[in-house]
């Protein structure tokens, strides 16, 4: 109706009226199924957009590249997962079947089937589907488990009979098995169709010595390698794990029932990045442990049926999602450097862990009654800016700290309050005769017989390129409790021969080297933080050579006073990671406010030094930091410190957190020619200045080149290699503080396979690739 004031007059208005409603009566049929056929139309496009979307959240296919990405979109877009599964669970009837099956065994989310005429959706560009292959593994003292784990490899084999995706499951021996093929990355197909794994493992536990042992710290290690991704099975289809026990010794999971399995399947959750496809099985060898197996065993049988109708473990798989897998995952290090502050509560956000740049706020916070009194022993002498109440000083790295946790994570072994051992990978890889360190080829430096350690955890550079996950503690004094130099020694011998022995029983040890390995004839000083700034470094070198251990000492060109009061060392490094002020900053991020007068006094002792020390420069070359336009810069450095020998290296990157907040990249990890590239320029830079130095030796497998003195060079022939025997003997006759000179103990000519052009790859050994298959050197 019209309002009255309208001003349209009313037989106008009810004219219209009549032609509207004739209208509607003559047409409406057609009028209302079109409107019906429209709105139809419009809601089958509405549901079909939905379903495609739905389709891609229901089911991340784990075969993806982005698989992370669908993930992070799965979880963000979580209701409308929720409604898809739903919808899909009531709908699917392939998922009926499954749902059924699945009341026999866990409850599982079920993933959208996107079987395609029962082929599996996993498959190559090239439409080739993939296979599976399940491995059992196993290890057994006794053998009950190895008897166990063949029947069990059959049963699943007929189980899977039926399923195209499967190949026969096969069992291997943890004993015999050959570590790094297969949990390093998975085996990878050389021919046929791809195949992707799926590992099933079997494990009795041991509190004795045992493979388990091995297994457990090579799955630890793996994790912790700075040079592995931490998930490196990630591409694995899943794993489950099932332990073997004696509940009439333990009776209880805290008091060691299957205490082995538990941490296999930890590691595996970890290096596999969460790919627990059933729960960890645990049964009573005596009592239930068939029965439990058989449960175990159906379960499994269910997952894999699942991973046949769609792919993959599908969202929501109780393992394969987000479960807390342990402590240790919760502090896993993110590559700060921190400081225990020893109050005891160590969560970073409650402030208790501070950087020790900030030691001056958190004095200032009034916690400087917990604190310690700064010992600045690189400046003794001077008076403390405020009398503190004499506390009794701390220890560095206190056992209960995140410190010690991460480092001892990382496989070091930390002895007293602050000092560490670790085996480093070329001793082990020496072990096992494939290589060698560079120390080898260039000085003769046995790998296997060298130990890695320091007697001071803490450091005052935060160098970017650091691979020690930025774990260890900085600062630019000595500030805490100190360890008698017998104490640290008798550790990390003791420490040493531990971890030594406990890879005995890895497979290609060979037994003559490790025979060797129970004599430790050199040390590398050069694990973590700064050797010098223990303050009885003098008498811990003393310790080392009166048994006859070579001493290669790495100290970072910031503590003169220190390098000044240095003993005799077999071989004297100074870390020269910049040629001008501006880069050593960007790179070493040093504490001491006079970072460059420091640097440039320890060169000026190098040079006093140079013919009583056998002193070497190590250039560690960072692409876009320290590469280019330096050579000059480094020729200058060179000239001042006149070093008997400068090793360049290529950083290796370690893929911290620490390294990318610095910028740091891959792109920055120079290629072998351009390293090479490098040292000729500087060998050219040199000969310039009228100093000759020339390349003398490398070692292409690290990235590493050695530029020596022409005091090395007799007849033509560079004598970089030591004679060690010749170097004690020496120190006996003359002390600590002796007379003697490098070429006094300078060894026999380098070897052929050693020199500039031939590779530097030791014959005796056999060169692999990570995963230890041989790899034929050019
Ligand atoms: C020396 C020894 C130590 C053992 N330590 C443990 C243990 O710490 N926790 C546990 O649950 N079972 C322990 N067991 C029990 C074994 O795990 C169990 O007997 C297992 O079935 C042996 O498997 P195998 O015959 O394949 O080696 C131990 C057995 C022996 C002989
Ligand atoms: S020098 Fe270093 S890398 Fe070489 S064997 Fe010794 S500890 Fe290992």
């Amino acid at each position: 109706m019209l309002p009255e004031d309208s001003g349209v007059a009313p037989s106008a208005v009810s004219s219209v009226t009549h032609y509207a409603v004739e209208l509607w009566h003559r047409h409406r049929i057609p009028i209302i199924l079109t409107t019906l056929f429209a709105l139809g139309v419009l809601r089958i496009y509405v549901h079909l957009t939905e379903e495609e979307k739905r389709e891609l959240l229901v089911l991340p296919k784990i075969y993806a590249d982005d698989q992370q990405d669908d993930r992070i979109a799965a979880k963000e877009e979580k209701p409308a997962l929720e409604a898809a599964k739903k919808k899909v669970a009531d709908t699917s009837e392939d998922d009926k079947k499954i749902g059924a099956r699945q009341k026999k065994g866990p409850k599982r989310i079920k993933g959208d089937a996107t079987k395609k005429n029962g082929t599996r959706i996993t498959e190559t560009p090239t439409g080739e589907p993939h296979k599976i292959q399940v491995l059992v593994f196993y290890s057994s003292l006794t053998a009950n488990t190895e008897k166990i784990a063949k029947q069990f490899t059959e049963e699943l084999g007929e189980s899977l009979k039926e399923m195209d995706a499967f190949l026969t499951p096969q069992v291997l021996d943890l004993a015999e098995a050959d570590y790094d093929e297969y949990f390093i990355t998975p085996p990878k197909t050389e021919s046929g169709p791809p195949i992707d794994y799926f590992y099933l493992i079997l494990l009795p536990s041991y509190n004795i010595d045992s493979i388990n042992d091995n297994f457990l710290e090579h799955l630890q290690e793996t994790h912790h390698d700075f040079r592995i991704d931490t998930s490196p099975l990630a591409s694995i289809v899943g794993y489950s794990v099932f332990g073997f026990g004696d509940r009439e010794g333990w009776p209880t999971e805290e008091e060691g029932f299957c205490f082995q399995a538990t941490q296999v399947d930890k590691w595996m959750a970890k290096l596999s990045g969460r790919k627990r496809a059933y729960p960890l099985g645990m049964g009573d060898w005596k009592k239930d442990g068939k029965e439990r197996l058989s449960e175990w065993q159906t379960g499994l049988v269910d997952v894999l049926t699942q991973i046949e109708q769609n792919g993959g473990l599908g969202e929501g798989v109780p393992g394969s999602g987000d479960p807390i897998e342990s402590d240790d995952e919760e502090i896993e290090d993110d590559g700060e450097v921190l400081f225990d502050d020893g109050t005891g509560a160590n969560s970073k956000s409650s402030g208790s862990l501070e950087d020790v740049e900030d030691i001056g706020r958190i004095m200032a916070n009034g916690k400087s009654s917990a604190t310690p009194i700064a010992i600045d022993f690189t400046t003794e002498g001077k008076q403390p800016r405020k009398k503190a109440t004499p506390a009794p000083p701390k220890d560095m790295v206190p056992k209960d700290s995140p410190t010690y946790n991460s480092l001892t994570k990382q496989g070091y072994a930390i002895v007293g309050s602050h000092s560490g051992v670790k085996i480093c990978r070329w001793t082990k890889s020496a072990l096992r005769g494939r290589g060698s360190c560079y120390k080898y080829s260039f000085y003769g430096i046995n790998s296997h017989q060298c130990m890695e350690t320091t007697p001071s955890l803490s450091c005052s550079n935060k160098c970017v390129f650091c691979w020690r996950h930025g774990t260890n503690p900085v600062g630019t004094t000595w500030r805490w409790k100190v360890d008698p130099p017998d104490l640290i020694f008798n550790g990390v011998k003791e420490n040493h021969y531990k971890k030594i022995k406990m890879m005995r029983g890895v497979p290609g040890v060979r037994a003559e080297r490790f025979a060797e390995a129970m004599r430790i004839r050199h040390c590398a000083l050069s694990l973590v933080g700064e050797p010098i700034f223990y303050p009885h470094i003098n008498e811990f070198l003393e310790m080392l050579h009166k048994e006859r251990i070579s001493s290669f000492l790495v100290c970072n060109a910031q503590h003169p006073d220190q390098l000044a009061a240095l003993q005799h060392v077999t071989q004297l490094y100074v870390s020269i990671d910049a040629s001008n002020k501006e880069s050593l900053r960007r790179i070493d991020r040093p504490l001491h406010r006079d970072f460059w007068e420091r640097f440039q006094r320890c060169l000026d002792i190098l040079r006093e030094r140079r013919f009583r020390q056998r002193t070497v420069f190590r250039l560690t070359l960072v692409k876009d930091f320290n590469l280019e336009d330096e050579v000059e810069g480094y020729a200058d450095l060179v000239e001042k410190g006149l070093p008997c020998f400068v090793e360049i290296k290529g950083v290796t990157y370690c893929g911290t957190s620490t390294s990318s907040n610095a910028g740091l990249t891959m792109a920055n990890v120079p290629f072998y020619q351009e390293v090479c590239d490098f040292v000729v320029a500087l060998e050219k830079a040199l000969l310039k200045r009228g100093l000759n130095y020339g390349i003398a030796a490398e070692h292409a497998h690290s990235c590493c080149i050695l530029l020596a003195s022409d005091r090395f060079n007799v007849d033509g022939k560079w004598h970089t290699v030591i004679d060690y025997d010749k170097f004690f003997n020496l120190l006996e006759e003359k002390g600590p503080d002796g007379d003697f000179s490098p070429e006094e103990y300078m060894g026999p000519a380098t070897p052929e396979w050693a020199t500039w052009g031939n590779g530097g790859f030791d014959p005796r050994d056999q060169r692999v690739d990570r995963k230890g298959r041989p790899i034929e050197v050019s």
